[in-house]
């Protein structure tokens, strides 16, 4: 096994991953500017956390993975400078609205109601000071941290640390979640039955 010694993933899970509390039920996310700081209300607890490699996800300084977990979109609310957001890409399917003061970003949106994730926004809960959100369960795109200029060569060190912290590495999303689509695929196309 590569070593893991001094392999950073992300500020929330580097030192243990905390677990969450089935019974929370939501908080606030404020961004990083030191004045008028966007404030965004999640009146639910979030399912399927993980740890995210792509390219697209806001990740704090320093950091090589996001931590980003889902919500319904009806738990969502803008409470406080909602003039500041402006969407970083309107033509991706998550549109994600980030702070033009801070570049964080607030929540991601999907509009196309096709998409097998549609009603769900992507937040990070990393953003809000309260304790119980549902914790990380596993690295998604994790060959991507390549793309944002990581050496291949760190690639071993990164797996076997996120498989040490139970973090288990896949190149896309995990198993259930790629199968969640197939099957959204698979009922639009007529190959299951709907
Ligand atoms: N290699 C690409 C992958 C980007 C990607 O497909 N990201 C996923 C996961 S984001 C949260 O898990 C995705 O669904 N993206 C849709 C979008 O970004 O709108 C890269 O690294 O850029
Ligand atoms: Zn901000
Ligand atoms: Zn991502």
């Amino acid at each position: 096994m590569a070593s893991t010694e001094g392999v950073k993933i992300h500020p929330a899970v580097d030192n243990g991953i905390k677990q969450g509390n089935p019974s929370f039920s939501g908080g606030t996310l404020t961004c990083k500017c030191a004045t008028n700081p966007v404030k965004v209300r999640i009146g639910a607890q979030t399912a399927h956390n993980h740890v995210c490699g792509c390219t697209k996800c806001w990740k704090p300084a320093g950091a090589i993975f996001s931590q980003v977990a889902v919500v319904s979109r009806d738990a969502v609310e803008v409470l406080e400078n909602g003039d500041k957001l402006q969407v970083v890409n309107k033509d991706a399917p998550i549109q994600r609205y980030a702070c033009k003061g801070c570049g964080v970003h607030m929540y991601g949106r999907i509009e196309n109601k096709d998409h097998p994730f549609y009603g769900l926004d992507f937040v990070h809960t990393e953003l809000s000071a309260e304790d119980g959100w549902s914790a990380p369960e596993f690295a998604a795109f994790v060959s991507s941290v390549i793309e944002s200029g990581v050496d291949p060569s760190r690639m071993d060190g990164i797996r076997s640390r996120l498989r040490e912290l139970g973090l288990e590495p896949y190149d896309a999303l995990s198993p259930p979640l790629m199968d969640a689509i197939a099957t959204h695929v698979a009922k639009r196309s007529g190959a299951l039955a709907a």
